[in-house]
């Protein structure tokens, strides 16, 4: 992916209000956003009721659950134990931090080869299709107790303490959180309840906030482009203004903002360790031209160095081995080197392996 000659600098400030497009922010027709797309139900999963132990209300849980992902991988969670005030300051701060001036918000700057960091659309990274949102992301490692505040204050400075020590402690949160869908989805895919939670107990994750301004071309323009997360587990909270869409049995739908509920949403990394019993699927983010949008996602992953090998239980005559053994750390590489994570990233990533393999061994 070669960067553009001369990039453009998206400054949400100036481009909110903007009627004049830059053509690199105009998606491709068959990509631009539909109009008026149906509501997507998507279940509400008690927990607090799985985790009780309450026979009934885990039995519903992992029924519900297990419906939901092996058909469009997306669920919400309630009764999920975080106070709602954790969600609240988590977009409180991110506002603080996105309404900073560029040059600010331009000190964390994400450099080219990292994945972490501030970044106005990706217009170093991208020449077309570009993001109609800037993204300030964090590396999180679970068992490592400062590793986003100790970033925030190499980047940002001391006077940004209160908000690095804030996303670490949200961080922490949700890598908890994310364990316990571990459980349940173990429960629901009916094998050994803690494997999945013991292959992400030292998740090495993504925190991430998006920030979507307002947008006056709201139909030629996408804040995220359709895509699979190539992650594990995808944590989301949405604000109130809406525009998460997920695409089932060839329709976008729209998921409903509902502050009280996190987002869940299954990745590749996933999808290939459940060997495709769960799915991974197409979503992407419209934007509108009335108000920003913030959405804080936890993209849980792996230790990057464990090979992604399904349960044996989840392979059988009828359920051969749907992708090849990766690891986390080399799947991100090549979306971050060699292909940007969209509808087909594992079916590209796999046809790269068998293409590399003696260079991958070597890389290991
Ligand atoms: C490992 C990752 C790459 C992206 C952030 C996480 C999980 C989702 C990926 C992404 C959001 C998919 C759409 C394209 C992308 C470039 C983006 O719009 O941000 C992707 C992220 C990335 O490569 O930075
Ligand atoms: O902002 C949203 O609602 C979706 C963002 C997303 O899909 C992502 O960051 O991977
Ligand atoms: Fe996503």
């Amino acid at each position: 992916m070669a960067p553009p000659q001369e990039p453009i600098v998206f400054d949400a400030n100036l481009f909110q209000d903007q009627t004049d497009i830059p053509k690199g922010f105009i998606w491709p027709d068959h990509e631009k956003p539909s109009l008026n797309v149906p509501e997507l139900s998507v279940p509400i999963i008690d927990l607090g009721g799985f985790l009780s132990g309450d026979p009934v209300a885990s039995l519903e849980a992992a029924k519900l659950v297990d419906e939901a992902c092996q058909k469009h991988g997306f669920f919400l969670v309630a009764n999920h134990g975080v106070d709602f005030s954790i969600m609240e300051n988590g977009h409180n701060f991110a506002d603080t931090f996105f309404s900073k001036p560029l040059d600010e918000k331009r000190k964390a700057q994400r450099q080219v080869g990292q994945n972490y960091g501030y970044a106005s659309s990706f217009t170093t990274r991208f020449s077309t299709s570009l993001p109609w949102k800037e993204t300030l992301s964090f590396r999180f490692v679970d068992g490592n107790s400062s590793i986003v505040e100790d970033y925030v204050e190499e980047k940002m400075g001391q006077d940004l303490q209160e908000f690095g020590k804030f996303y670490q402690q949200y961080s922490e949160t949700m890598s908890a959180l994310a364990l316990k869908i571990m459980e349940l989805l173990g429960t629901s895919l009916g094998i050994d309840r803690e494997f999945l939670k013991d292959f992400y107990t030292r998740n090495d994750s993504i925190m991430r906030l998006n920030h979507y301004p307002r947008c006056q071309k709201p139909d030629l323009c996408l804040g995220t482009g359709p895509h699979v997360d190539p992650t594990s587990l995808t944590i989301l909270h949405q604000d109130n203004v809406g525009g998460l869409e997920v695409c089932v049995d060839g329709e976008w739908h729209s998921i409903s903002p509902n502050p009280q509920v996190f987002v869940i949403n299954i990745g590749d990394t996933l999808m290939a360790l459940t060997n495709c019993r769960y799915k991974s699927v197409l979503h992407r983010a419209v934007v509108n031209s009335d108000k920003p949008r913030t959405s804080i996602v936890f993209f849980l992953c792996p230790d990057k160095e464990k090979m992604v090998i399904p349960p044996k239980e989840l392979i059988d005559a009828e359920h051969p081995r749907a992708y090849p053994d990766f690891t986390w750390g080399t799947l991100l590489r090549f979306t971050q080197e060699q292909h940007r994570a969209d509808a087909n990233t594992l079916e590209a990533f796999s046809k790269w392996l068998a293409e590399n393999a003696s260079t991958n061994e070597k890389d290991e």
